[in-house]
């Protein structure tokens, strides 16, 4: 450490500034102070010419008594008393030292000396000016004693608390004469400017104008500190005016000198290890060691030093309380070693060197033993003071506790309104009710009504659940914390939930406010669940907290809780209760308006010729499934994609490219099919497409490529529309579809590829849920059974298991038996079809109608409209209607592609 110190010069460079530039601050009068040594003893003359230390008038009146307590000879050598024919001096020594307070006296030159090398000997430096100072105000005396030790390097851990004590009083006593010189200063400036000629005010003014100048060129204040910052804070009448009292830089600097100075006297100056060897050829055989103390394991060399400073000028050695010191294995063999030596040395037995015992210092042991550890602790403890949370306050350590919520406010950052969120006006309009309670809330407790303390907001990723909050804070123009629920987890437990006490005791001070909280489901799961894996307590703890902390709310308390979540599901039932989250508004995937209506949002911030309501329906009809930030994505896509190109404006050709590519992904040109695996993948994909045509209940196809893209080596674009509901037609007719790749392989090929797995799994997904969850299997029956793989035991009998195998092995077979029997039927327009997607590498739905003439069923309303109905077969199947309140939305509508198709796009 005192290497690490001694070493740190950089670090004793910032102390030092540090030293001076917050004394500096403190200071805030010097600059009045600056004037030459004369002009001091004037000041002080007048100061105290009006009342003497004991607080008799002096006017007239005899000199001022001598401090009684202060020490004769001191005094007498320090501080002459006022001599004969010399003014009266008001308790001032001629050389304009002040009278001393009880047990001060006034230090010599050499005790002054003595002083600034004591302080001076860490990383501080004390100026010649502050030893004026010093010389006027004297000291404590305990301080002459510290410095006698000091000097004699005899000063131990004992003296610093008195070291501390005392320069305290010093410094407090500077500052204290200061700000006595600096009133005296006013009041003498002001009656002279009452008296003054107006000639002599002005040159007044311009000598005071110099010395305002005169610390920004670093001139010395009272206190011999640079006095430089001439705003300086008014004393602080509750520390009886005394700027330093209080001040924690003050205690903080002078501590860490003390410290310096105790380690140095401790650690570094006192000792150091020496070997054996060491020992015996530059001190033993020298005769330099005069004694041996032996420390329990450890012996101290006592050596001669007047003759080691003759051998040794410049050695560490002669610097008084210095000493060597080495470990012994035992004191036995260590003296036999020592008597070996000294008879190699022929010493006569009469100068033998003496060895003594001493006991071992027990606490210079425990320094050493925990004296690291202390250290290390006392400097954390001060960090975390010093930490994000503010010197001092309840932040604990480094602040863990403080809520990382971010605070936005009207200024600020918030400044979406609702017309930026589209497509959910149901959403809208109970949030609504929010900004009006926090606008008006006199409206609605008026009428006695209580007011919703919270709302989640439930739903898929990116359906513009935060969006929606940050409009809710937008439009009331209230501040607006957010934090995500991760944020309150944190590896020490109780941390959560200070942390949500800390965002609820903001929230309050900033009332009206909203508090959104998103991601809550990582905090608020379900406590029964949690039970199960064994429990946790840090976050049972921080969701109580959230508990608590709403129900703590006073009904009139304008805080608006809003939380999100894409699993409220599992959230705890406490949690939902009214009284907490009283709403529960679900944000689900936009519906063909709804995505219209967002797109025209993001179309507006974009350079676009094209028709804006054809454009946003056209695109609204495309993209199915997609959530509001997915459309935000697909617009920024398209203008890249124009941009890229140097497009003037972003047309549809470059939205459907953006489409096609956050649904299928990249293009991957650099993949080069061999011939053979190009033909399996055409008629693979032609087996899609011909079923897709033919199927009544098929999604209608907008193209069918074999370039590679995303993951997938075919791709092929289906116009699933919004389904929520889907009868047991429309899912065998999907099945079979999703089935025609691998029949048209087997159908034109010898052998079949693995390309068909994917296939496979959404088939068997949606037969498995045909039986278990839809009830459309007959010999299951109308039952539920959750798909819960985190289960280890399923929820059914190992009968039924067998039951359900065999159904949907059933369903799996019969859909087969369809794709199989319309393939065999349409094996020529199968051929047709894959040998034009070999030649073209991409069809598109027209390339399909002149191949095979148009599509013999009615394609969905919103297809036709913005599609082109000129191959509108006459009669077509109703779309289904519209019931956004299903539990369970049914499965996906099944991509045919080869290989793996975009899950991205399946989960929609
Ligand atoms: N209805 C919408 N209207 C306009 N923009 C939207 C809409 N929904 C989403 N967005 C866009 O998507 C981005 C992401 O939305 P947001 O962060 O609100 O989603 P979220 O539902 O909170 O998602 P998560 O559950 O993943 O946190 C928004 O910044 C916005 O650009």
């Amino acid at each position: 450490m005192s290497s690490l110190l001694r070493r740190s010069t950089g670090l004793a460079r910032i102390a030092s500034i540090s030293l001076s530039a917050s004394t500096r601050s403190s200071m805030r009068v010097s600059r009045v102070l600056r004037t030459s040594p004369s002009a001091w003893a004037t000041q002080s003359l007048r100061f105290y010419s009006e009342k003497k230390p004991d607080g008799s008038d002096d006017k007239g009146g005899p000199p001022a008594p001598k401090d009684p307590n202060s020490k004769p000879q001191v005094q007498s050598s320090a501080s002459p008393g006022p001599t004969e024919g010399e003014a009266p001096t008001s308790g001032r020594g001629k050389d304009g030292r002040l009278p001393l307070p009880e047990g001060w006296v006034h230090l010599t030159d050499e005790e002054l000396q003595g002083l600034k090398s004591m302080i001076g000997s860490g990383p501080f430096s004390i100026d010649t000016s502050l030893l004026d100072d010093v010389r006027k105000t004297g000291v404590p005396e305990a301080m002459v004693e510290l410095i006698r030790k000091h000097k004699a390097g005899t000063a131990g851990l004992a003296d610093a608390g008195r070291a501390f004590k005392s320069i305290n009083a010093l410094a407090n006593r500077l500052a204290e004469e200061e700000i006595r010189q600096t009133q005296r200063q006013k009041e003498d400036s002001q009656y002279n400017s009452s008296k003054k000629p107006e000639e002599e005010k002005k040159s007044q003014e311009q000598e005071q104008q110099q010395d305002d100048q005169r610390p920004k060129q670093g001139e010395k204040g009272f206190n011999g500190f640079n006095a430089n910052n001439s705003k300086k804070p008014p004393p602080n009448p509750e520390n009886g005016g005394n700027p330093l009292r209080g001040n924690d830089w003050l205690t903080t600097i002078i501590g860490s000198a003390i410290a310096y100075w105790i380690y140095n006297s401790i650690f570094e100056e006192s000792g150091r290890e020496i070997t054996w060897q060491e020992l015996r050829k530059n001190f033993l055989d020298k005769g330099l060691v005069e004694k041996m103390v032996i420390q329990g394991h450890r012996v101290r060399v006592d050596l001669n030093r007047d003759a080691t400073q003759s051998m040794y000028p410049d050695s560490v050695a002669t610097r008084p309380g210095f000493n060597y010191y080495f470990t012994i294995a035992s004191a036995d063999a260590f003296e036999r070693r020592l008597e070996e030596a000294q008879n190699e040395l022929s010493i006569p037995s009469g100068e033998r060197i003496p060895v003594s015992y001493a006991p071992e210092s027990p606490f210079f042991n425990l320094l050493m033993a925990f004296g690291p550890t202390a250290l290390l602790v006392g400097l954390l403890i001060w960090a975390s003071r010093r930490g994000p949370g503010g010197a001092g306050g309840s932040s604990g350590i480094f602040g863990f506790s403080k809520s990382k919520a971010k605070r936005f406010s009207q200024e600020t950052a918030v400044k979406v309104k609702f017309s930026d969120v589209a497509g959910m006006d149901e959403a809208k309009q109970e949030i609504m009710e929010f900004v009006s309670f926090l606008k008006k809330p006199e409206r609605f407790q008026r009428l006695g009504a209580k007011i919703p303390r919270g709302a989640i907001l439930a739903g898929p990723p990116g359906t513009g659940k935060t969006l929606l909050a940050k409009a809710t804070a937008g439009e009331s123009g209230v501040p607006f914390f957010s934090v995500s629920g991760s944020e309150f987890v944190e590896m020490f437990v109780g941390v959560g939930a200070s942390r949500v006490r800390d965002l609820f005791a903001t929230a309050r001070k900033h009332t009206p406010c909203i508090i959104f909280i998103d991601e809550i489901d990582a905090i608020g799961r379900s406590r029964s669940e949690g039970q199960r894996f064994g429990g946790n307590d840090e976050r049972e703890a921080t969701l109580n907290q959230i508990l608590t902390e709403m129900d703590g709310f006073n009904t009139t308390d304008q805080i608006v809780v809003l939380a999100g979540t894409n699993r409220a599901d599992v959230l705890d039932k406490a949690l939902m209760r009214p009284g907490r989250f009283d709403r529960h508004i679900n944000i689900d995937a936009p519906t063909m308006k709804g995505r219209q209506d967002i797109f025209k949002v993001y179309l507006k911030k974009i350079v676009t010729h094209e028709e804006m309501e054809y454009l946003s329906g056209r695109l609204a009809t495309l993209t199915p499934g997609f959530a509001g930030a997915d459309i935000a994505n697909c617009v920024n896509e398209a203008a890249l994609i124009a941009a890229r190109t140097n497009a003037a404006s972003v047309t549809l050709l470059h939205f459907e490219q953006a489409i096609e590519r956050v649904i299928g992904g990249l293009e991957r040109k650099s993949l080069v099919l061999n011939p053979n695996d190009k033909k399996t993948v055409a008629y693979h994909e032609a087996g899609h497409a011909i079923c897709g045509w033919f199927f009544r209940y098929a999604d209608p196809l907008l193209k069918v490529s074999i370039i590679p893209r995303g993951k997938g080596l075919g791709y092929a674009q289906y116009l699933p529309g919004d389904a929520y509901l889907m009868s047991r037609e429309q899912l065998m007719d999907r099945m079979a579809m999703t089935l025609g790749g691998r029949i048209s392989e087997e159908i034109h090929f010898p052998t079949v590829t693995t390309g068909a797995a994917d296939d496979f799994d959404k088939v068997t997904r949606m037969a498995t849920a045909m039986v278990t969850q839809w009830g459309m299997s007959d010999k299951v029956g109308p039952v539920y059974f959750r798909n819960d793989e985190s289960r280890v035991y399923k929820p059914f009998s190992e009968g039924t298991g067998q039951v359900i195998d065999a159904e949907v092995r059933r369903i799996v077979e019969q859909a087969y038996k369809k794709c199989k029997d319309l393939l065999i039927e349409k094996k020529k327009e199968v051929g047709l079809i894959a040998e034009e997607l070999l030649r073209k590498e991409m069809l598109v739905r027209d390339d399909m109608v002149r191949i095979l003439g148009p599509r013999p069923f009615d394609d969905p309303d919103d297809f036709s409209k913005f599609f082109g109905e000129a191959d509108k077969a006459p009669s077509g199947p109703p779309t289904p209607p519209a019931t956004p309140e299903l539990p369970d939305a049914p499965e996906p509508p099944a991509s045919p592609a080869l290989f793996k198709e975009v899950k991205d796009n399946e989960s929609r």
